[in-house]
């Protein structure tokens, strides 16, 4: 039997649709959210997503500031940028696209953003309050991932997960936020890597298996077991001189063979890539909510 598609785009559009009251709210008080954008150099990947958000933050009425910065933009500048929109209170959420150029220490501007305004999450205090288990701002595809389990009807409680992948943006959080004792955690989870042994051996076990590396059709049929469910978080371009755009997409999981053996999984596109665009959504409105809540917007 054929696995059970988990359409990332309907449940995005079912979160989107829960958010609009809130936007609503908050303009309604005068005080419409605003997401700034920041995007330096001219990847296309990075170019194709900064405008999909700009034009997810216009259709459910929150604001975009939008800062397209040359390649040679130096790290002071960028630096500059975001203390400028850390004191602009137009500004409830900053997100600089990732990768940066190699010249700009990401880590140090990440830090630099202002914790109330960490919509990706990436910050270490948002980190380590994900961590605790305390209310935070989670990263945008992990808290997706969870999201599409839960609302898909695969609570991750109790089961064994396996994350290929321990990225920083999604492997390692995920595999916290999996863990954590919370609704959308409690799974007992794994993460395999570059240096594990026998990754087959061990997604063989696995319930769920997630796939996060970055690696175009790695997990394949024969590495799961009959049932599982597949969560695939790659979105690869793969050179296809017969397609329009000139590459087709292709994520980290055997779609068609998996299909065959899964009992669940996400396709690609239109699986975890809509849910980290409108996690994103989420954020913005939280962190509008919370300082507007502290007085501090
Ligand atoms: N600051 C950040 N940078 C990056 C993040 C992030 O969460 N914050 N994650 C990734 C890329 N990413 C978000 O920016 C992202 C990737 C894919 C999609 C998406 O919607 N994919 C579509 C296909 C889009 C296409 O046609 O190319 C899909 O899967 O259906 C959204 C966001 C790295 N950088």
């Amino acid at each position: 039997m054929k696995a059970q598609i988990i359409d990332g785009k309907t449940i995005a559009a079912d979160i989107r649709r829960e958010l609009e009251p809130r936007v609503a709210a908050l303009t309604a008080r005068g005080s419409k959210p605003g997401l700034a954008v920041v995007l330096v150099g001219d990847d296309p990947a990075s170019l194709s997503y900064v405008t999909a958000k700009e034009r997810d933050c216009e259709t459910i009425g929150i604001g975009s500031f939008d800062f397209r910065l040359p390649r040679e933009t130096t790290q002071e500048e960028l630096l500059g940028l975001v203390d400028r929109l850390n004191g602009d209170d137009q500004v409830d959420g900053i997100l600089v696209q990732l990768p940066l150029p190699d010249h700009i220490d990401a880590d140090c501007v990440l830090q630099r953003i202002d914790p109330a305004k960490d919509v990706d999450g990436f910050h270490p205090l948002s980190l380590g309050r994900m961590l605790l288990g305390l209310p935070a701002l989670l990263p945008c595809t992990p808290q997706g991932v969870v999201e599409m389990l839960l609302r898909s009807g695969h609570d991750p409680a109790g089961k064994e997960v396996v994350i290929i992948g321990r990225s920083n943006i999604v492997g390692k959080p995920l595999s916290v936020l999996l863990a954590l004792k919370r609704p959308g955690g409690n799974a007992t989870v794994t993460v395999c890597h570059s240096r594990t042994r026998e990754i087959a051996r061990i997604t063989a076990g696995a319930d769920i298996v997630i796939a996060a590396m970055g690696s175009p059709e790695f997990l394949k049929a024969h590495m799961i077991k009959p049932g599982a469910v597949v969560i695939d978080v790659g979105v690869n371009r793969v050179d296809d001189p017969g397609a329009k755009r000139g590459y087709r997409l292709v994520g980290d999981a055997a779609w068609e063979e998996l299909q065959e053996k899964a009992s669940a999984i996400t396709p690609v596109p239109g699986g975890v890539g809509p849910m980290t665009r409108t996690m994103l959504l989420h954020n913005t409105v939280c962190a509008a909510e919370a300082r507007r809540a502290r007085g501090t917007a």
